[in-house]
């Protein structure tokens, strides 16, 4: 008689290990005495009991050494936002999702938790309180969103107890934290060039940041709650630090926590977004010609003239989940993290 031996619980895999959540994702797991494999296109720190496997998640040959013996898996990789490549969100979140799927299902994975996002719902109008039953955005508001809509229906639909592989979708938004590579560096260049002194509309619109640590805990709540019996299987999760705050009230208090100051004149949301959209399409046209990326995009304008705030009632209910880390103290220790981005610095 041959008996199987099933990969070991405190085994696990994070594709995307290397970026900004995986690599506190990775830390965390550690500290709760799980082994990591990492996954990634690049290699951006060592520890102690994490393996690298370096590849494109596209390749599933490349995958699959790193789901060997693995019961749990994490998929935390997308190309960045802030990349615009409408061919490159296809083919990574969409096609290497597809082929995240099916490694997981050769390699006898048993979860897989998506970091998925809570814009999958968004399309540049207010969301105030939104639940998960909230319909996918019908014209989402860029490539990212569009492909990050598609990952998710793909690892929810992928969720089969007969299969033996269960799924669920974590939707965090606006991850702020130490090591982030986006919203700090993207604000702090835009105060240096002189072009955070304007507030877009009234600035009274609300919107969820999420603590780093706080999305991790999501993570691994639904992790260790993913089995054949719970409720949670095959569902998606908003995971937010539950304290909806006006953007610019963010934006302000990280600004001044770095020495910069905050910004102060409004301008009227219809006109930024016009021009917002007017550059992009000029830089689209202009394309094959000169290469421009302008700093106010339609989408960020949306991100930061209208309220979008979620409801993480699900979460607390099903998954238990409460926030670790509050949005002042996240704040600080975010401020704390950048020394090399202090004004005059
Ligand atoms: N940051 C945020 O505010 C939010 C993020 N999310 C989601 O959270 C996840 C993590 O985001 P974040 O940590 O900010 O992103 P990062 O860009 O910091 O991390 C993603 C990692 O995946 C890697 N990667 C990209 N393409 C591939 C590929 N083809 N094969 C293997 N690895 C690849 C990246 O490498 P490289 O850097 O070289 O591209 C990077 O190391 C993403 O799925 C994102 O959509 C959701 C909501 C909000
Ligand atoms: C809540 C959420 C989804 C946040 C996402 C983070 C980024 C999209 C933001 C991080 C820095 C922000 C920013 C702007 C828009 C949104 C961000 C990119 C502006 C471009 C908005 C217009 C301005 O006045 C300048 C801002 C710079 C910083």
């Amino acid at each position: 008689m041959t008996t199987r031996v099933r990969p070991s619980t405190k085994r696990c895999a994070v594709i995307g290990g290397s970026g900004f959540l995986g690599r506190h994702l990775v830390e965390k797991l550690l500290d709760r005495g799980y082994s990591v494999s990492v996954f990634d296109i690049r290699q951006s720190y060592e520890l102690p009991g994490v393996a690298f496997h370096l590849g494109d998640l596209c390749d599933k040959q490349a995958l699959l050494p790193a789901m060997k013996d693995v019961s749990l898996v994490f998929h935390c990789a997308s190309p960045a936002p802030a990349s615009d490549d409408r061919g490159l969100f296809e083919r990574v979140n969409i096609q290497g999702t597809r082929i995240v799927i099916q490694a997981c299902i050769e390699a006898g994975v048993q979860k897989l938790v998506l970091t998925s996002s809570a814009s999958v719902v968004f399309e540049g109008t207010d969301i105030k309180n939104g639940r998960e039953d909230l319909p996918y955005a019908k014209k989402p508001i860029d490539y990212y969103t569009e492909t990050k809509i598609q990952q998710e229906k793909l690892v929810l639909e992928a969720c089969d107890k007969e299969k033996g592989l269960l799924t669920v979708a974590i939707r965090p938004h606006g991850i702020f934290g130490p090591r982030d590579p986006q919203l700090v560096p993207i604000l702090v260049d835009a105060a240096r060039r002189g072009k955070m002194k304007f507030i877009i509309g009234d600035g009274t619109n609300l919107v969820d940041f999420t603590f780093v640590e706080n999305v991790v805990h999501g993570h691994i709540l639904a992790a260790e709650r993913l089995r054949p019996d719970s409720p949670i299987c095959g569902k998606p999760y908003h995971i937010t630090n539950d304290e909806p705050v006006k953007f610019w009230d963010f934006m302000s208090d990280v600004l001044v926590g770095l020495g910069y100051a905050a910004p102060r004149y409004h301008l009227p949301y219809a006109l930024v977004y016009g021009l917002a959209l007017l550059l992009w399409l000029l830089a689209l046209i202009l394309r094959p010609l000169v290469s421009f990326k302008p700093t106010f995009t339609p989408m960020r304008v949306a991100l930061a003239g209208t309220h979008h705030y979620y409801n993480c009632e699900r979460a607390k209910q099903d998954l238990g989940y409460k926030p670790v880390v509050s949005l002042k103290d996240g704040i600080a220790r975010t401020v704390q993290s950048y020394p090399h981005l202090r004004q005059g610095a």
